[in-house]
This record gives C-alpha cells, sequence and structure tokens, in this order.
C-alpha cells in the first residue's frame, strides 16, 4: 500500500517508522497518512476537471476533525446523516453551504440545526420527511433546499449489509414513485427543489450499476424538466470501493467514466459523496501481538487491537490485510484475534505471520469505517489516532480514558 511501505526490514508511514509511532503513542493506534488523502482526493479531482461538479465527503467512512479538515481545506463538502456529524462539520471548519444531508430517520432537531446553518441540501428519503421537514422550515420562517433520494432497483454487486439502493432497502423513495413526489413537493412553498440523489451502495468495484443507475436518474431529471421542474444537481451518491485483498480496484478515473458518458450534455451539477475511497487506504491500525497461543487445531496471534476498534471483520466476515512491521523470527499461520469475549472476536483468519510475543501489526485498509464503527465493548478504551505527514507525526484523537467511559454512570442512591 503506497504511504504505508516497507524500509529497512520495517514498516513506515509516509517517513516515520511505525515502531516509532507504537512507542510514542501506545497500541492500539489508528495511523494515517495526510499524502494518501490528499491524493485519493486529487484523483477524484482530476477525473471530474473541467466539469461543474462538488465532492461532499461521507462522514460517516471517519469523522475525525482533522480528517475533515483536511479535506475542508481541499475544497470539499460534506454528506452528513446526522446532527453529530454537522455538528463535526462546524467544528473541522467545513462549510454547511456545502453540506448535503442523507439518512432516513431524520429528527426535527437535527432538521432545526440545519436549516439554521442554511445547508445545500436535504436528501429527503420518504414523503412523511418531506412532510416534517416543510414544517419545520416553515416554523422558522425559512425555506428547506430539498432532493428526494430515489431507489434506483439497482443490484451494485455488493455485500447485502452494505446494499442500498435494492427495492428490499429502506433508502430512499422508489424511483417509480418520485415524479408524483417531486409535483407534491413544488406545491409546497417552504421547499425549494435542487436535485436528485441517489446511493446504490459501497464498496463497489463495478462501474455499470452506477453507470446504469445514473440513467435512471437522468430520465426522471427529463420528466421533471418537461413539467416545468428546473434542477440544479444530480447527486450520485458515493459507493467507490477499494483495495483490501486481490480485488481488482476500477481507478477513480476510470470508474466515473461510464457514469459522466451517461451525464453527457446535462446542464446540473454533478455531485458525489465517496467515503472509502476518499479514506480507506489512508490508515492502518497498529497494534501489538500480547500473547502467541498454540490451539489443537489453530494458533492463535492475540493482539491488543480487537473487534469493538475494526468491527468490519467481525461483521461482515470483511478481509483486512494484517502484516509484521518488523518480521522476524519463524513465520507460522495463525487466526489474529483480539481480546474481546467473542468467538467473533477476529481481525483475520489462517494468516501467515513471522512474529512473536510483543511484536506490531498493521491492519491495513483501515481508515474508512474503522474509528467510525468502533465501541466501548468489554469497557475498553477507543485507540489513539495519529496522522503522519511527511516526517511529522500528529495525534488527531487522544487515546480514551478508561474513567471517561462511565463518567456519565450515576450509582442508584
Ligand atoms: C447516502 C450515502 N452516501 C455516501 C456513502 C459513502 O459511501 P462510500 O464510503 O462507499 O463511498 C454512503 C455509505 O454507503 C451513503 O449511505
Ligand atoms: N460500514 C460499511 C459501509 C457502510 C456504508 C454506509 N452506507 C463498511 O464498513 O463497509
Amino acid at each position: 500500500m503506497k504511504h504505508f511501505e516497507s524500509r529497512d526490514g520495517a514498516l513506515y508511514a509516509e517517513d516515520v517508522a511505525l515502531e516509532r509511532i507504537a512507542a510514542e503513542y501506545g497500541t492500539p493506534t489508528f495511523v494515517y497518512s495526510r499524502a494518501a488523502l490528499t491524493e485519493a482526493h486529487a484523483a477524484y479531482a482530476d477525473a471530474l476537471a473541467g466539469r461543474d461538479a462538488m465532492l461532499c465527503y461521507a462522514v460517516k467512512s471517519n469523522s475525525n476533525l482533522a480528517i475533515m479538515n483536511v479535506f475542508a481545506r481541499l475544497g470539499t463538502g460534506f454528506d452528513i446523516v446526522s446532527g453529530g456529524e454537522l455538528a463535526r462539520v462546524i467544528a473541522a471548519g467545513g462549510d454547511p453551504a456545502k453540506v448535503v444531508f442523507s439518512g432516513v430517520g431524520k429528527t426535527r432537531d437535527e432538521m432545526r440545526a440545519a436549516l439554521t446553518h442554511g445547508i445545500y441540501c436535504f436528501n429527503v428519503e420518504s414523503e412523511a420527511e418531506l412532510h416534517r421537514l416543510a414544517e419545520v422550515a416553515a416554523s422558522l420562517g425559512k425555506r428547506a433546499p430539498i432532493a428526494l433520494r430515489v431507489n434506483p432497483d439497482v443490484d451494485p454487486k455488493t455485500h447485502p449489509y452494505i446494499s442500498t439502493g435494492l427495492k428490499c432497502n429502506k433508502f430512499g423513495v422508489p424511483i417509480a414513485d418520485a415524479h408524483r413526489i417531486y409535483l407534491e413537493a413544488a406545491k409546497l412553498p417552504q421547499l425549494e427543489i435542487r436535485g436528485i440523489a441517489c446511493h446504490i451502495g459501497s464498496q463497489l468495484l463495478d462501474p455499470a450499476p452506477v453507470a446504469e443507475a445514473a440513467g435512471k436518474v437522468v430520465a426522471l431529471a427529463e420528466a421533471l424538466n418537461r413539467d416545468g421542474i428546473e434542477l440544479r444537481h444530480l447527486d450520485l451518491g458515493g459507493g467507490l470501493g477499494i483495495r483490501y485483498d486481490d480485488e481488482t480496484v476500477p481507478a477513480t478515473r476510470d470508474y466515473l467514466a461510464p457514469l459522466l458518458a451517461v451525464l453527457a450534455g446535462r446542464k446540473e451539477r454533478l455531485l458525489l459523496e465517496p467515503g472509502r475511497s476518499l479514506v480507506g487506504n489512508a490508515g492502518v491500525l497498529l497494534s501489538k501481538v500480547e500473547y502467541l497461543k498454540r490451539g489443537e487445531e489453530r494458533n492463535f496471534a492475540i493482539i491488543d487491537a480487537a473487534m469493538n476498534d475494526l468491527a468490519r471483520p467481525a461483521l461482515y466476515d470483511a478481509y483486512h490485510r494484517i502484516a509484521e512491521v518488523r518480521p522476524r523470527g519463524k513465520a507460522d499461520i495463525y487466526d489474529v484475534v483480539g481480546p474481546v469475549c467473542e468467538s467473533g472476536d477476529f481481525l483475520g483468519r489462517a494468516r501467515e505471520l513471522a512474529v512473536e510475543q510483543e511484536d506490531l501489526v498493521a491492519i491495513f485498509s483501515a481508515g474508512a469505517y474503522g474509528m467510525t464503527m468502533s465501541s466501548n465493548y468489554n469497557t475498553r478504551a477507543r485507540a489513539a489516532e495519529v496522522m503522519v505527514d511527511g516526517e511529522s507525526v500528529h495525534l488527531i484523537r487522544a487515546r480514551e480514558r478508561i474513567e471517561d467511559l462511565y463518567a456519565g454512570e450515576r450509582l442508584l442512591p
């Protein structure tokens, strides 16, 4: 993985030895590369050069303020799914006027906050939400900018848990109903129609389903235009996958090409909401081997990171490459597991590793949906996060302290 490479027998993040980071900040620690973030962003910027387009970084993939701030400085907007994420955008120096707000369960409070901050657009996911939003906007004397999130019933060919654009999924409104709902929205003076939104799933490796969804979105836009509804933008969501193992992942430019071909000649601005493809391979989870344990059937490398730090293997049976920071001794085959009391607490199965107790390992592709999906299960404090920038290391989130985990709890009188 570029920016996380071996030098003289040990792994580095850019120009900093991971051993140095472990010594200074302890383990487990998420280590990010600023250069990797910038490069992933540049791939989108290059692919979209010359087009009217806006990237709205999907905050859910990694919501650390420093990471969001790197993107804000590069000019991105943000795709949020909660009032909490909106607060993060503001704390990270992001521009609310470049925010799109997705999610099926927006509360009145969240709507009020978003309207007060003047976000760019609500991606409305149901008729009920449309009416609630009109009511909240009226109570504030404001107009709410909206797009309808449409569900195009396209199979994105990814893991069923992260597929979002099928009839059976809870997201968006059926595309067949969208025209009627737009006409309804057009009658509500508290709403201002700005666009159409669509996001079909995550970790997509085939550009065809997104292009197919874009075709359906364009057909809807044309039908709306015929009814006098003009749109400022078409939002085709996020979804581009990354390489975790040996997948063939299209370059950003090649992934977007079929989609851009479908949109050729359209005058609306293109919005995209990438998350994983911007941060996924910009981070590793650095961890220490506590014990090597030989079982009758398997050997275990018990490390100090666990499913509470990186849930993806336990949740989706997801593969993350795991490597020794400094290989030594005889290689053996291990199940790499954490200390959590669940048999599902594994980071990798049957991995060849040349490690001894107290050695460091790096779990790759942990930049997206790592820290944001972490938990305190087993009263484990969340990991620290650091960002490497050339030869510098910045602590961007301190390791949690155990006493903070129960600070809000109270004994009975
Ligand atoms: C509405 C929406 N936009 C954007 C994203 C970001 O997706 P990804 O990280 O796959 O780019 C997601 C997550 O799948 C999403 O639900
Ligand atoms: N959390 C998922 C992605 C979900 C995308 C959100 N809609 C993952 O780790 O792959």
